[in-house]
């Protein structure tokens, strides 16, 4: 039997070469098309994946699961509507062979049929693409490998079998074998169809001419299938139920990794295989001794289960919660912590750079495995219920995470929608947004467009807007001008008086004094204090602190300034001292306001001073005390 790719290849085993019809170069165009289209569809294929990886590496899509989207809605939508894109060049497509008057594809119903072959190749390439995705994190090295992903396992795995089957290599049995293997691959699928439907085309259109032609066919013992979708060669029938295979298997995976069914089993086999290690990590560390308040803290959440909490206004219930990473070396991360935050409560998470306090947020919202203890919002957990847990937060992460493409309105509106406020109060919804972070001149303009911190401000925007029952926002004011930072700030407090809890990290001691009701200084993953800010620093700053300028030409009056105020104030510390200007801590707690300034006024004169000022310890000074117990690992110091 005469195979058709044989003949789609070209070769010498026509077997009626004076019939134009099944002439070689006739024989060759299904085969050319088949190819070429393959070319044009490893690059269209690939695009799909581009918004995938974005979104993806800038977060974009955590935010918008954050925000309430289901697995399902968000890959199903982008499923859809990618569908619909990807036939448009097809209809193009088909235009082009009615234009060029390619028969095989035009005549009777062929173009309908050749649509078929479209969707359903796009049906499985899509989903492909999108799993694919997850290999990259930039948008441009995925395009490019995927598009030579795509022109090997189509292009090449199409000729490999169309040459083997010609019979004179006698690699005939190979090439059927082969044949089976490849038809998991969409492109070798859609390559073998479009092939076979135009050989099968020739054939018919040659066997049923004459009477002649039926007995060269049956001579020659060439096949055809008068139904295109016949299982048998060279119907296409085994390819098109292939690709539809193919999607569902292809979408299947992916929910499989969407919903971390693969890597929770990882987690929890690496876990079983680590928990020694862990164990040993987190006995060393317990070692230390832990702040009252701090201890006080753990004691009420562990006692109390989450429940009772949340039903006593505690949305947030943070139970030991640990992160240890585990790349090169173990690196506890976060280290048991606990918490309970209230409604209507402000909590400041501050720390060093690598303190843990990213770590802490990525685990509260889902973007982060849990190695030990869990998490409650509203009563639910983090580890049994992320979904219910992920519709009740909003969250501002460190890095914008925004669609480029998109106007800062078209985002919050996107947002506002996602967290189910009902359509008739979007616009008013969005509008006050986007007057109260002062971004009204910019809320029609692309996000790519905006400064870093309009960015921020539309980040801050997305976690506030609804008003979710708790907030995480990471450094929310990096990068905004004083004026937006204050807005910022009103925004959170008003966010704040509604009712909403809401848990900040802030490198600004001036931003935690604002906006912190309560706050936690994070050193090496681990609580070292906790409490208000006016109880921090009655606890841990005792005394004054005391800034003096003299006139910097006169060394020998800063020299006696110094001694005097070492002599009149006992246990002063030196902090710092630059150009004139002295820095002391007056650490005797039994000081009054009128004794430090009525020293201070008579030493004004005397060591004729430009300027002084005494004021209460500041929480920078509280925070920087804490420096001691931060260790830098290779890691930590970022
Ligand atoms: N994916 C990761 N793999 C391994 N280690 C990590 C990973 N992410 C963070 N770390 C390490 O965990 C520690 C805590 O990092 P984290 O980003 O939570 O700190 P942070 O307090 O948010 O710092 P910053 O103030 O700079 O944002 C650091 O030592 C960091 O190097």
């Amino acid at each position: 039997m005469l195979s058709p790719r044989s003949l789609s290849a070209g070769l010498s085993t026509c077997p009626c070469p004076n019939l134009p019809r099944c002439s070689p170069r006739r024989g060759q165009t299904g085969f050319a098309i088949a190819i070429n289209l393959l070319y044009g569809m490893a690059s269209l294929a690939s695009t799909f994946a581009l918004l995938l990886v974005s979104e993806r590496a800038i977060k974009a899509k955590h935010v918008q699961f954050v925000s309430g989207v289901y697995v399902v809605n968000f890959w199903l939508s982008a499923l859809l509507w990618d569908i619909i894109n990807f036939l448009i060049p097809c209809a193009l497509m088909l235009v082009i062979f009615q234009a060029f008057d390619v028969q095989a594809f035009t005549q009777d119903s062929h173009l309908v049929d050749v649509m078929l072959i479209f969707l359903l190749y796009g049906w499985a390439i899509i989903p492909l693409m999108y799993l694919l995705s997850f290999f990259f994190s930039v948008a441009a090295t995925a395009y490019t490998r995927l598009t030579i992903f795509n022109i090997l396992s189509g292009t090449a795995t199409f000729l490999a079998v169309t040459i083997m089957s010609i019979p004179e290599l006698g690699l005939v049995d190979l090439s059927k074998t082969l044949d089976k293997v490849f038809l998991v691959l969409p492109n070798y699928c859609l390559g073998q169809c479009i092939s076979d439907f135009y050989q099968n085309y020739e054939f018919i259109q040659f066997c049923t001419s004459s009477v002649e032609a039926i007995f060269i066919c049956k001579a020659f013992n060439i096949s055809y299938q008068m139904n295109y979708f016949s299982w048998e060669t060279p119907g296409i029938g085994r390819y098109l139920t292939s690709l539809s295979i193919q999607g569902f298997s292809f979408l299947f995976l992916l929910f499989l990794i969407e919903t971390n069914l693969l890597w929770r089993l990882r987690t929890l086999i690496c876990g079983i295989c680590r928990r020694r290690k862990w164990v040993a990590l987190l006995n060393r560390v317990s070692v230390l001794p832990e702040d009252r308040d701090v201890a006080d803290e753990r004691k009420k959440v562990l006692e109390s289960p989450p429940e009772l909490l949340s039903s006593l206004s505690s949305p947030l219930v943070i139970k030991e919660l640990t992160k240890v990473y585990d790349s090169r070396e173990s690196l506890l991360a976060v280290d048991r912590i606990s918490l309970a935050v209230s409604k209507g409560e402000c909590f400041g998470l501050l720390g060093f750079n690598g303190a843990g306090k990213t770590t802490t947020f990525k685990m509260l919202t889902g973007d982060e495995s849990i190695t030990s203890g869990d998490a409650f919002v509203d009563g639910h957990s983090i580890l049994a219920n992320i979904k219910k847990v992920q519709q009740r937060i909003g969250y501002c992460p460190q890095f914008d995470a925004l669609l480029d493409h998109m106007t800062g309105r078209e985002t919050l509106s996107m947002y506002a929608r996602l967290r189910g406020i009902p359509e008739r109060y979007i616009g008013s919804c969005v509008e006050n947004m986007l007057r109260g972070l002062l971004l009204e001149p910019h809320a029609d303009k692309l996000v790519r467009t905006y400064s870093g911190g309009n960015k921020r401000k539309l980040s801050a925007g997305i976690a506030l807007i609804g008003g979710p029952p708790v907030i995480f926002l990471d450094e929310p004011s990096t990068g905004m001008d004083p004026v937006a930072r204050r807005l910022l700030w009103d925004a959170v407090t008003r966010t704040r008086e509604c009712g909403k809890s809401i848990i900040f990290t802030s490198h600004s001691m001036e931003e935690c004094e604002a906006l912190c009701t309560r706050l936690a200084i994070m050193v090496n993953g681990q609580f070292k204090c906790l409490g208000s800010p006016q109880h921090l620093k009655s606890k841990f700053g005792s005394g004054y602190t005391l800034l003096a300028k003299t006139r910097s030409e006169e060394e020998g009056e800063l020299q006696a300034f110094k001694a005097f105020v070492e002599k009149t104030f006992p246990g002063s510390v030196l902090k710092h001292e630059h150009q004139g200007m002295v820095h002391y801590h007056l650490t005797n707690k039994n000081l009054s306001w009128a004794q430090v300034f009525g020293a201070l006024e008579k030493a004004k004169e005397k060591f004729r001073l430009e300027d002084y000022s005494v004021s209460q310890i500041s929480l920078e000074q509280v925070f920087m005390s804490f420096t001691r117990f931060q260790h830098y690992t290779e890691d930590r110091g970022k």
